[in-house]
């Protein structure tokens, strides 16, 4: 489903922030890609939600090249993923549920509908409670799952979540693991990003470890490498 051929990706400072990273998810996976702070793991995901500029190498996503679409492509491809940035990019001046509601909104959802999918997330999330709080009055943790809400608001095709743990104490991070696993045993493909293997479940997971923006194994419980 989602395949990056001999990808580079590197910054104007010379950072050589991807390096040759081939690898392919298949359609209902769920990926961890793990490494240490600076290995290569946002940039990874900026080049999959198409928020890194020049990269080199092929992005299939179900067989189109994101690098060939054009603009209106780019924006309905855009629409079938749920984005967790790592920084949680909420809209400062709109409420919780506003921002949780802004996907469907995106999709040409009516209000009461938005609403109604927005309070459905928020209520997943455990984030009810706030759904009137701007950004501003929420602690770190609270903006995760914020975010979280936003990103399943729409039930998307492809789930991409930036250390969507980071922030959170042992009970929140389960959980929000439990609801991207609930959101993979519905059919969607996730990938997460995590520098911290603290929370990865121990059994039959998928984990890609990235090191100097190359892929240094890739395989099932830390099991031996596929792609390195
Ligand atoms: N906009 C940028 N301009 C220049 N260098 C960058 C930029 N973004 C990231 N880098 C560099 O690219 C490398 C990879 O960064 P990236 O954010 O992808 O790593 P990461 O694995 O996600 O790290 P973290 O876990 O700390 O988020 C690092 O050396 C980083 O300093």
């Amino acid at each position: 489903m989602i395949e990056l051929k001999n990808v580079w990706k590197a910054y104007r400072s010379g950072v050589m922030a991807v390096n040759n990273v081939s690898l392919h998810v298949r359609q209902g996976e769920f990926v961890y890609i793990t490494g240490n702070s600076g290995a290569g793991k946002s940039s990874i995901m900026k080049i999959l939600y198409l928020d890194a500029a020049a990269f080199q190498g092929e992005v299939l996503v179900c067989g189109e090249n994101l690098q060939e679409m054009s603009g209106i492509e780019q924006t309905y491809y855009r629409r079938r993923l749920g984005i967790i940035f790592q920084d949680a990019c909420l809209l400062p001046n709109r409420s919780v549920m506003e921002n949780t509601a802004l996907p469907a909104k995106i999709l040409g959802e009516n209000k009461r509908t938005r609403m109604k999918k927005a309070r459905e997330a928020l209520e997943i999330t455990g984030l009810s409670e706030k759904r009137f709080c701007l950004p501003c009055e929420l602690s770190g943790g609270e903006m995760k799952k914020a975010a979280l809400a936003r990103a399943i608001v729409n039930n998307p095709e492809i789930i991409l979540a930036d250390e969507p743990m980071a922030n959170l104490d042992k009970a929140s991070a389960e959980k929000v693991l439990m609801i991207l696993e609930e959101m993979n045993r519905r059919g969607t493909t996730v990938i997460v990003t995590t520098h911290t293997k603290e929370f990865i479940p121990k059994v039959n997971n998928r984990e890609v470890v990235i090191e100097n923006g190359r892929i240094i194994s890739d395989g099932r419980n830390g099991g031996r490498s596929r792609e390195a």
